[in-house]
């Protein structure tokens, strides 16, 4: 099992496409909490996904009572992204299939779905400023989650320096 991403709710089809070809190019699947502010098949998902919607693995899920059918049918952790996570994001020991659901543009996510998460974490960010882009926010935490499970694919040959010419 693999790492998935979530956007609960989200308000912009072009950040939701930008996070469909994010996970297409990790091999994850991405889950869509709806409603959503767009219809997913909206230009600006196309435009943002490009032909890596193709590749897709994207999960529509009615209603977040759904999500969480499907969620703790499948055993999986609840990682919420918010600006008010208790824990760093470099912080948390990841595992190899933690659910990381990000907030809507708009409002982040209901204090319901805050609490029923099995961990909350952050980017720490300047004194401030409020918050991150949501894709930008979910690059980064998916990236270390990847990074500590071992999840980047074969494309990475080598971690060590290259040897001196
Ligand atoms: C534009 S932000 C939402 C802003 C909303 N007013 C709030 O405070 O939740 C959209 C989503 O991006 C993610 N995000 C943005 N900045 C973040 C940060 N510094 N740490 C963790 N997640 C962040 C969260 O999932 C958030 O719900």
């Amino acid at each position: 099992m693999t790492l998935a991403l979530a956007l609960y709710q989200p308000d912009i089809a072009q950040n939701a496409g930008t996070l469909a070809r994010t996970s297409a190019c990790f091999g994850l699947s991405l889950h869509i909490i709806e409603p959503a502010g767009f219809p997913v098949g909206d230009a600006g998902f196309r435009r943002a996904g490009m032909d890596y919607l193709d590749r897709a693995a994207i999960t529509r899920h009615a209603s977040f009572t759904a999500f969480e059918a499907w969620r703790v049918h499948e055993r999986r952790r609840l990682v919420l992204c918010t600006t008010r996570g208790a824990v760093a994001y470099t912080a948390l020991a990841y595992l190899p299939d933690d659910v990381l659901l990000l907030g809507r543009e708009s409002a982040g996510v209901p204090e319901p779905v805050h609490a029923v998460a099995d961990a909350r974490i952050a980017i720490p960010l300047a004194e401030g400023a409020r918050s991150l882009n949501v894709a930008l926010a979910g690059a980064m935490i998916l990236g270390e989650a990847l990074r500590q499970t071992g999840g980047f694919g074969g494309g990475l040959i080598t971690d060590r320096p290259a040897p001196r010419a």
